[in-house]
């Protein structure tokens, strides 16, 4: 019998564990405050993430992460790409032996360029093939509402991949499987910057052809670094390439477009991160990470590292935009 325990109950650590309850599967839910397990115990709802959504009864919570971990046998970590670590660090000892480890984070980690299943690999001292990625066109708020959606659960050992695609598959939500690690977690991490890209045209009121042009240029530089990092650029035609794109690029529910739309604005990334509410934009600290790493690849990524030049203040939206379209021409 399985049973799981998502830890970190925002935006989409609630919604997968609803998934999962949904799909039938024991899951408890770890909260970092007290008072919002105890809402999710008691009122069945996350005040603070889901306001509007009720939550399955069957769906336990707790503000103990020792107690959430005891005799599960998969992890499913649901925390800020740059907050992973230190948590692991913390639960390290705690996490089950064999257990399958899910990270539905999106992002790179600053300083030491690792993808998210590295860092679990790292701090938490999980084996590699134990370690499964969740990724796609995933907006929280649409899946909550049980709107129809896929995803990709990535896992070089392919039985685990299929273990958690059956445990988190519903009536609204469908997983398809996939062994390459690698694409799905770049596809995941790159097209929050992407987003920001668009959300930065969007702000300076450009329109369609703006956004669908960031999109395919985005896919061959996520595209191109993946093949140089080891993975398959097949991957980025799939869900957690193209598919995640489209949505977040698009979607006015996505964080880090909305957060591109303000600096487009001309917000500073100071005024951004109010305007958005305190958000969580992964793309704004990944997009650090991910042009040094293209950088140490010799992967040439011209919007990733146009994005990064405006989070990090040393040039407008405007100019940005002129330089990328008056770029040396060439064939596609
Ligand atoms: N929201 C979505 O639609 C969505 C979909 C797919 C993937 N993701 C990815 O999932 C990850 C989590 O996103 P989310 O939407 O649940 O984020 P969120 O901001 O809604 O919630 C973050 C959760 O992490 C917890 N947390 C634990 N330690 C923290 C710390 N030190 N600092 C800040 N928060 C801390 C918070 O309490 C909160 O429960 C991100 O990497 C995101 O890119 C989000
Ligand atoms: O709201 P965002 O921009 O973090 O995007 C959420 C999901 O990653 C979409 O798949």
């Amino acid at each position: 019998m399985s049973r799981y325990a998502v830890l970190g109950a925002g935006s989409w650590g609630t919604t997968f564990a609803k998934v999962l309850a949904d799909a039938g599967t024991d899951v408890v839910l770890w909260a970092r405050r007290e008072e919002v397990a105890d809402a999710i115990v008691t009122d069945h709802v996350n005040p603070e993430y889901l306001p509007d959504v009720k939550l399955p009864a069957a769906l336990r919570a707790t503000h103990d992460a020792q107690a959430a971990l005891d005799g599960v046998t998969t992890v499913v970590l649901a925390i800020p790409a740059q907050k992973l670590r230190g948590h692991l660090e913390d639960w390290a000892g705690s996490l089950p032996r064999g257990a399958t480890v899910v990270s539905l984070a999106k992002g790179v980690e600053m300083g030491t360029l690792k993808r998210m299943s590295e860092v679990i690999a790292d701090a938490g001292r999980v084996d590699p093939e134990r370690i499964a990625v969740l990724s796609g066109p995933n907006l929280a708020g649409e899946i909550a509402a049980e709107q129809p959606t896929a995803t990709v659960v990535a896992c070089t050992d392919h039985d685990r991949a299929v273990a958690v695609q059956h445990e988190c598959s519903t009536r609204y939500f469908k997983p398809y499987t996939n062994v390459d690690v690698i694409g799905c977690e770049l596809g995941g991490a790159c097209k929050n910057v992407i987003a920001l890209a668009c959300g930065v045209a969007a702000g300076q009121g450009y329109g369609d052809n703006t956004t669908a042009s960031l999109i395919t240029r985005g896919l061959a530089e996520i595209s191109r670094l993946t093949v140089a990092l080891g993975g398959q650029a097949i991957t980025l035609a799939g869900l957690a390439g193209m598919g995640d794109l489209v949505a977040t690029c698009s979607s006015p529910l996505s964080r880090n477009r909305r957060f591109g739309e303000s600096l487009g604005h001309g917000l500073s990334v100071a005024e951004a991160e109010r305007a958005n509410h305190g958000q969580v934009a992964e793309g704004v600290k990944s997009c650090e990470a991910i042009a040094e790493l293209a950088r140490r690849h010799g992967v040439d990524t011209p919007i990733v590292d146009a994005v990064r030049r405006v989070c990090a203040g040393s040039v407008s939206a405007r100019e940005v935009g002129d330089e990328l379209i008056n770029r040396e021409r060439k064939p596609e």
